[in-house]
């Protein structure tokens, strides 16, 4: 029993994920009311919200200032369930918000129910003083005046795939790297020139990502940003011995990018659950990002990859804002970009970020390449930048 109990959610894990909700209803701008009825991004799933589930979102959006989207979640409850119509209309009474509780009445459906109706309006006059009353009648306005509307940046532009498309790009095989791809090449799409960024195709196999899994013991909670109060997003797992997997990984990425990995056999896993995702950000080193590297002796980190290995219908994307470049974390691919210029300082186009996952378990394998073991693979050289 005490198991059972030490392993159920607590209002911690309620709060996470009520956050990582309404990521994904910010960042895609989704509708309350379509999200209620399981219709996400015009897929419908068989899946309804209950009009508590409804509440629990109102109230959180309410803590958060975000007043627009409570009441219109306050509305979803009403409409489910407008014979919870009372305990609805309790709920705000006791956060004594008796305008907007009026508010979000007015505007419900359950309106149209006369009798109903009469019963709210008779509870909404016994509510406090008039003072009380005028103070969060002025202030309502306020609130939903200042209720934030999810600004537009390219990240969530990107999200909503909204990037315009992009032409003159090609496919073709690499069997150039090295010796062992004349025998088996590998498929790679361009997805940017300038700064080069690259997918590789089908690059790792169902039954190595199941042998990845087998490498796991205890995951960390992941973060993104690195400002406090951290935001948990995903868990992560640093693989810091040699396994067969990461043997073979490291043995494939040498293969795909020409770079020598035999001085840092340690590679990332990161698993992101719904709502996990990340913010923008550089790879490249800034002081205290140098302090959570397991790998970091060995220089900046030149470049960076990343194999997708999880099942992911809808979000999930890798983003590059100052590019409008988005990526599909299709399960079996890997993307490898360049962090710093030809003269090792740092490309701030390299800017990226990952979309909060909509459906599905988004498993990826991250590699840094470091700056030290290239020495003599790629060497610096000047750069003469294109204005
Ligand atoms: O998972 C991704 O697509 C990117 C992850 C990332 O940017 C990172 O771990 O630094
Ligand atoms: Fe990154």
């Amino acid at each position: 029993m005490q198991d059972i109990v030490s392993a159920a959610p607590e209002s911690f894990d309620m709060n996470e994920k009520l956050k990582a909700m309404h990521r994904i209803e910010t960042t895609y701008d989704l509708q309350p009311k379509d999200i209620a009825k399981g219709v996400l991004q015009s897929t419908e799933f068989n899946y309804k919200l209950t009009w508590r589930d409804c509440l629990a979102l109102a109230h959180h959006k309410f803590k958060i200032g975000e007043f627009q989207r409570s009441l219109l979640w306050f509305q979803e409850a009403l409409n489910i369930n407008p014979n919870g119509s009372l305990e609805i209309i309790n709920k705000l009474q006791e956060m004594q918000l008796k305008n907007f509780a009026t508010d979000v009445a007015k505007r419900s459906i359950y309106l149209s129910n006369q009798a109903l109706t009469n019963e709210t309006n008779s509870q909404l006059q016994d509510a406090k003083t008039k003072e009380l009353e005028q103070l969060i009648s002025s202030n309502l306005k306020r609130w939903i005046k200042d209720s934030s509307t999810t600004p537009l940046t390219d990240h969530n532009i990107g999200c909503r795939g909204l990037f315009p498309r992009k032409t003159n790009l090609v496919c073709r095989y690499n069997s150039s790297t090295n010796a062992f791809l004349k025998l088996a090449p590998l498929k790679m799409e361009e997805i940017s020139r300038d700064p080069y960024i690259v997918m590789f195709h089908e690059v790792i196999s169902d039954k190595e990502i199941e042998e990845m899994k087998g490498d796991i013991r205890e995951m960390e909670n992941g973060w993104t940003g690195l400002e406090d109060p951290k935001e948990i997003v995903s868990s992560v797992y640093w693989i810091r011995e040699e396994t067969s997997f990461s043997k073979r990984i490291n043995q494939r990425i040498s293969d795909m990018t020409g770079f020598k990995l035999e001085e840092f056999v340690a590679i990332q896993l990161a698993n992101f659950g719904v709502g996990g995702y990340f913010k923008p950000h550089f790879d490249y080193y800034t002081e205290r990002l140098r302090g959570v590297d397991a790998n970091n002796t060995l220089g900046d980190r030149i470049a960076s990859i990343i194999f997708y290995a999880g099942e992911v219908s809808q979000g999930g994307q890798t983003v590059f804002p100052d590019l409008k470049v988005v990526v599909e974390p299709k399960r079996g691919n890997a993307l490898f970009w360049f962090n710093k210029l030809d003269d090792s300082s740092p490309d701030p186009r390299s800017l990226h970020s990952v979309c909060p996952v909509i459906v599905g378990s988004r498993w990826t394998i991250t590699k840094w390449l470091h700056y030290a073991p290239q020495l003599f693979v790629k060497p610096c050289s000047p750069r003469v930048r294109k204005e």
